[in-house]
């Protein structure tokens, strides 16, 4: 069995309790009055997997397709990040310490001042108390990541019956993520009923959950949140729909492209310019699956040759790329010398590069970065690879935070090209009106 086998076969689904007509009822109940009069769309069976979103008619790119709030949401409590956010309005409660963030009445809970007395908290508090956290002190990322799972438990009927609508692939691995909070309480629910429900809501958010992010007190928020309806957008590594978000519980999806009636609506799960192993490495351990779309079956990847690596055959240095596309050990072959590489000698120069580039993305100045992509990359990394594009990108993006004033005219000029190559390869690949062409063009000048 191949390794992508081991990676997309070894999870199998939750069953599904619902026929795809009601899991379209169900998602209109929820939208409530988000769902447009006439959506120019219909959930329904899908020939890529599962249920999927389809145009009922032609739909303009551009076009928003919804706007959807979320059916559950919580901190993602990433180790690292600010877990001194309030778990209700993600402003930042008063004072600097743990202590002062989380809620008085011992429920382990970080919550604002506002927030403490709102209906809501009252019933997370009161449960949480219940479970009788053990550090009341300082806030546990494990017991505060848990809440957005435990939010299940305060869905109406129709909301529960949505989550058991969802696809839901399970990972027995997803189960650790309620061990971990169990072992933050004196008395977390053992009730085997209780734990299986969890349990399904966890597999639940892997498979369909998005990080949103919005601007709150000047920093950045990452939330988990489920959102039933662009749940069902499945993916191709071109789509033809992009996603952002209003606020931290609001998402919108509009279409990137022109979409004829009857088309399916997708949207990536990965990043746009990864190199096709990347995304398929991705997409076979989070999401379980192998993509067949034309993008993944084309080894020049558009034209694009985002995976291409230089030949070290003496004297050559000529582009090579994956031949096979459906396995993550393909051979390479040199586009010049015709010669064919083992993946495992291929993995280790792009392992090569990529840390190299990342280690220096980590450590030097904008401008140190510009000197070492325009001169030291080109030696060993061909201009198309996608670790050297997302280099290109980290300086604009950091160029674009600090200011124009901040550099010299040859370091904006620098910066004007990569965005023109980048620009070039999102035509390439075709990605319409994408999130990355917008942020590109209209926000970085
Ligand atoms: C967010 S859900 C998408 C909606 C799902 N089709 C349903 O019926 O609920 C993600 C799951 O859909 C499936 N999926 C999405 N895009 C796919 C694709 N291009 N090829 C194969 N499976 C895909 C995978 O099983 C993945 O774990």
């Amino acid at each position: 069995m191949s390794q992508l086998q081991v990676l997309t076969e070894d999870v199998p689904q939750m069953e599904i309790s619902a026929s795809t007509q009601e899991l379209a009822a169900l998602i209109d109940d929820h939208l409530g009055p988000l769902r447009p009069t006439s959506p120019a769309w219909q959930v329904a069976d899908s020939p890529i997997s599962g249920r999927g979103i389809f145009a009922v008619r032609p739909i303009a790119k551009g076009e928003q397709l919804f706007r959807e709030h979320t059916l559950l949401v919580g901190p993602t409590a990433h180790r690292g990040r600010n877990l001194r956010t309030c778990i209700n309005c993600y402003h930042l409660p008063a004072g600097d310490t743990d202590a002062e963030a989380l809620c008085s009445s011992g429920c382990g809970l970080p919550v604002c001042g506002e927030c403490v007395e709102s209906p809501r908290h009252a019933l997370e508090c009161q449960l949480f108390r219940k479970w009788q956290p053990k550090d009341v002190q300082h806030i546990d990322p494990r017991a505060l990541r848990i809440l957005s799972v435990v939010r299940c438990f305060f869905l109406n009927e129709s909301q529960r019956k949505l989550l058991y609508a969802m696809q839901a692939n399970a990972d027995r691995y997803y189960m650790r993520e309620v061990q971990r909070a169990a072992e933050c309480f004196e008395h977390f629910p053992h009730d085997p009923d209780m734990l299986e429900y969890f349990y399904r809501t966890v597999c639940a958010f892997n498979t369909n959950a998005f990080e949103s992010r919005c601007q709150v007190d000047g920093q950045e928020i990452v939330a988990r949140a489920l959102f039933p309806l662009a749940g069902m957008l499945n993916h191709q590594c071109t789509p033809n729909a992009a996603h952002h978000f209003e606020d931290g519980e609001t998402i919108v999806v509009c279409a990137t492209e022109n979409i004829a009636a009857g088309s399916e609506i997708t949207m990536s799960y990965t990043k746009l310019l990864w190199s096709t192993l990347a995304r398929k490495m991705f997409l076979g351990m989070t999401k379980h699956f192998m993509c067949q779309c034309p993008r993944c079956q084309d080894p020049t990847e558009n034209g694009t040759y985002l995976s291409a690596l230089f030949c070290r055959e003496q004297g050559c240095k000529g582009l090579v790329i994956p031949v096979q596309t459906k396995t993550l050990q393909p051979d390479w072959r040199c586009l010049s010398c015709e010669n064919v590489f083992p993946h495992a000698k291929m993995a280790r120069y792009q392992d090569f590069a990529l840390n190299t580039i990342n280690n220096r993305i980590n450590t030097c100045s904008v401008r140190d970065m510009i000197h070492f992509i325009n001169e030291l990359c080109p030696r060993f990394c061909p201009p198309s690879n996608y670790v050297l594009i997302e280099a290109k990108l980290n300086v604009i993006w950091r160029m674009t935070r600090l200011g124009a004033e901040e550099y010299a005219p040859e370091e904006l000029a620098h910066k004007d090209r990569y965005r023109e190559e980048i620009l070039a390869i999102l035509h390439k690949l075709g990605a319409g009106e994408c999130t990355l062409k917008k942020l590109i063009t209209e926000e970085i000048q």
